[in-house]
């Protein structure tokens, strides 16, 4: 049976606040398949960035159970957490953050760990390949003060990409934008996703984006109803 690129079984987190605690998600349980693109909704402070940092191996859940593609990621192992997420996860941002002094094409070399020759020809192939999917190939000598705040977060999903993650997770990544540049870089994020069969799963408050995606969750009082 083929597997999900994300799954999280009854999870449930809780804060706590000196004597208090503060549960912030109630048994959710959600599953990703490949080439599925997910967005989450709800109220501020439902809960939405809890989620997405469980789901990025970033948080530990306070119970429950989260998957990345074929791995299952233990408390036990925490150490192997930073593979996860250098290996399987990109992680898109509300603001771009891209590094100012770097050009568009080095942005996304950075994530250049692998030492032999081959594999990093074919690393700027895939660069290359990414920049061009975003409509960037006439930027790729620019450095970040000279592109437009879409460009910017073009950039950055691209860069989210050079990993060829399991999933992609973008915490509001239209916030930044006006609605048309919003729109052109939701419908590049579902692009990719497609062609590259990965998954996303996005946060999101602009309901007039949802039309671009699979599937929606809304997040209320700590649980999680599928709308559609
Ligand atoms: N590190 C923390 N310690 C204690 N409480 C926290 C912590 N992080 C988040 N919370 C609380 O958990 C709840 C959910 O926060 P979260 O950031 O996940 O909500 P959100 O839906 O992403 O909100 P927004 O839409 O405003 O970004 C909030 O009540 C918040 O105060």
């Amino acid at each position: 049976m083929e597997n999900n690129a994300l799954e999280l079984k009854h999870i449930t987190k809780s804060y706590h606040d000196g004597e208090e605690e503060n549960t912030v998600l109630k048994d959710v349980s959600i599953s990703i398949g490949y080439g599925e693109f997910a967005a989450i909704v709800g109220p501020s402070g439902s809960g939405k960035s809890t989620l997405l940092s469980i789901a990025g191996a970033l948080l530990s859940p306070t119970a429950g159970e989260v998957k990345i593609g074929r791995t299952l990621l233990s408390d036990k192992n925490k150490k192997h957490w930073d593979k996860v997420r250098r290996e399987q996860i990109g992680f898109v941002f509300q603001s771009h953050q891209l590094l100012p002094y770097l050009k568009v094409i080095d942005q996304l070399k950075l994530i250049d760990w692998l030492s032999s020759g081959k594999a990093r020809k074919e690393q700027a192939e895939h660069a290359a390949k990414l920049l061009e999917d975003f409509g960037l190939e006439s930027r790729l000598n620019y450095y970040p003060d000279k592109l437009s705040g879409g460009e910017k977060q073009r950039v950055a999903i691209a860069r989210a990409l050079m990993n060829h993650p399991d999933i992609l997770l973008a915490d509001e990544p239209t916030a930044s934008l006006d609605k048309e540049r919003g729109r052109q870089v939701v419908e590049m994020i579902r692009d990719e996703t497609k062609k590259y069969k990965k998954a996303a799963l996005m946060v999101t408050h602009d309901e007039r984006i949802l039309d671009l995606v699979d599937s929606v969750y809304r997040i209320e009082n700590g649980e999680i109803t599928r709308q559609r």
